[in-house]
Formats: structure tokens, C-alpha cells, sequence
């Protein structure tokens, strides 16, 4: 059965952000993931976070101006040293937490561009070989252009060259399902394919980005993929709830309270 994170960044937005975590325990959640901890104390994440009995699935490294429109810097060449100081400023973070997965944010650049894909490759590897003796695995996430214009990695079948290329052991793929049926469909098959090198899995119904459980996609039988793909990860839940969070909680009533 598949273990599900409530996205607190997406979910439960009827509370203050801190307030969410003991909301989605109660909801049945054993696990959370959020975009980024940073405008709020390490001590008091790791205590709502552990108070609530919750495991932390995955949180974003520091992605820059995020109010500005950045999406990260791995891409940009001259943003090296924001990016060298973006994983001192995560790793408190990633300690009180527990996390064992972060994921690395491109940025908005060409993917064409030979200094934007060298620059990405010095990145990822200095990430990942950063956060290699914490025990952290560096996940990469292949984001759709109608959300996300202009992002570099942009290309699931591109993430899994540089990935399978770089033979880095704590580095692999973010596949979010909703991006890969946007991008690119067939989701299935390349669930199967990428299984192997997959850190973690995220969902949402498509086209809206609401719960899973209409639409585009047959969740359930997903689901069971995952099951039968013998994936032992988090399904991180990030979706914009249509209405009040626990009102959409249908589809996870067989599933609250997995294993942590
Ligand atoms: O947009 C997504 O999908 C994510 O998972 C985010 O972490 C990237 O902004
Ligand atoms: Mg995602």
C-alpha cells in the first residue's frame, strides 16, 4: 500500500502553515512534504513535525526569489556559490527533520544551452556528494511548461540520461505524475522504466491539479502499479484541494494511517 505525504504547502490550507502538520495527522496522515521550511525556525518545524508523529517524505532545497519568479539555480552558471550556500542553509533543515530526500530545483534556463547544462551537471553533482555522507538522496523533478515556462529540466526521458549518465548513488528522479501526463503521457510504462532510479512520486488529478480521483487518470490502478512495482517511497499528495482539505479526503480513506 502505497505510504502517502500530505503536501502542507498545497493541503490544509484552511490553517496557519505550522498548524497543518497536527492537521494532517489527524486527517490520517503518517508523513508530510512542503516546498520549502525556510521562513520558519528549524526548532519548531522538527517539533510540530515530530510531535505530530510524522515522517517527512521531502522538502525543496532553497529555490532563490521565489516571490520573483526563481525556480531555483542548478542551471545558472553564475549562481554557483547561491547554490553551494542554498544546501548549507537546507541542511539544519534536513537534521531536524530526518529527511532523506531534497529535492533540487533547475531553474529557468535554455536546456539547449551547453554553459546551462554544464552548469546543471556541476550542480547536481555537487549536491548530491554534499548531502551523500548525511545519508540524503538530491532528487530531480522534470516540471511541465504551461506551469512552470522556461524551466530547464523540462524532459523525463532527459533526467533519466543525466541520472543513469552520472552514476551518483543518492541521485534519482522526482516523478510527478502529473507532470509526466502533461509532458509526455503513457505514465505506466514509464513508471515501470524508471522505477529504478525513482526517489520519489507525486500526484494530482489532470488537468486541474485537484485530489486524485477524477479525471485524466485511473489513481487506483496507479496505485496498485506502485504496489506491484515493489515502490517503497512516499507518494507525496501535491494537489490544491477543491474545497476544505478534508472534505476531498475520500479517495484516501483506505489508505490513512500506512506504516510511517
Ligand atoms: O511543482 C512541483 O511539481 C513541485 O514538486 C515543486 O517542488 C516544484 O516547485
Ligand atoms: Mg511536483
Amino acid at each position: 500500500m502505497p505510504r502517502f505525504a500530505a503536501n502542507l504547502t498545497l493541503m490544509f490550507n484552511e490553517v496557519p502553515f505550522l498548524d497543518r502538520f497536527e492537521a494532517a495527522a489527524k486527517a490520517g496522515f503518517t508523513a508530510v512534504e512542503f516546498l520549502f521550511p525556510y521562513a520558519y525556525p528549524v526548532e519548531e518545524i522538527g517539533k510540530r513535525l515530530h510531535g505530530n508523529g510524522l515522517t517527512q517524505a521531502l522538502f525543496n532545497l532553497p529555490p532563490g526569489n521565489w516571490d520573483a519568479g526563481e525556480k531555483g539555480f542548478a542551471a545558472l552558471p553564475e549562481r554557483f556559490d547561491d547554490l553551494k550556500q542554498s544546501l548549507v542553509t537546507a541542511l539544519p533543515y534536513a537534521r531536524a527533520t530526518g529527511v532523506k530526500r531534497l529535492h533540487l530545483m533547475a531553474g529557468l534556463a535554455d536546456r539547449k544551452d551547453p554553459k546551462a547544462l554544464a552548469a546543471f551537471r556541476k550542480s547536481v553533482t555537487h549536491a548530491a556528494e554534499f548531502f551523500a555522507p548525511h545519508g540524503i538522496d538530491v532528487v530531480l523533478e522534470p516540471l511541465n511548461a504551461r506551469n512552470t515556462p522556461n524551466y530547464f529540466l523540462n524532459d523525463f526521458g532527459f533526467a533519466r540520461d543525466m541520472i543513469q549518465d552520472l552514476k551518483i548513488p543518492n541521485l534519482k528522479l522526482q516523478f510527478d505524475i502529473y507532470h509526466c501526463q502533461i509532458l509526455h503521457g503513457d505514465v505506466t510504462m514509464r513508471l515501470r522504466e524508471m522505477m529504478p532510479i525513482t526517489g520519489h512520486v507525486q500526484i494530482a488529478s489532470i488537468p486541474s491539479r485537484h485530489e486524485p480521483d477524477d479525471e485524466e487518470l485511473n489513481y487506483p490502478f496507479l496505485f496498485a502499479e506502485l504496489d506491484r512495482l515493489g515502490y517503497d517511497g512516499f507518494v507525496g499528495c501535491e494537489y490544491n484541494p477543491r474545497g476544505k482539505t478534508t472534505d476531498g479526503l475520500a479517495w484516501f480513506k483506505p489508505y490513512a494511517g500506512a506504516r510511517p
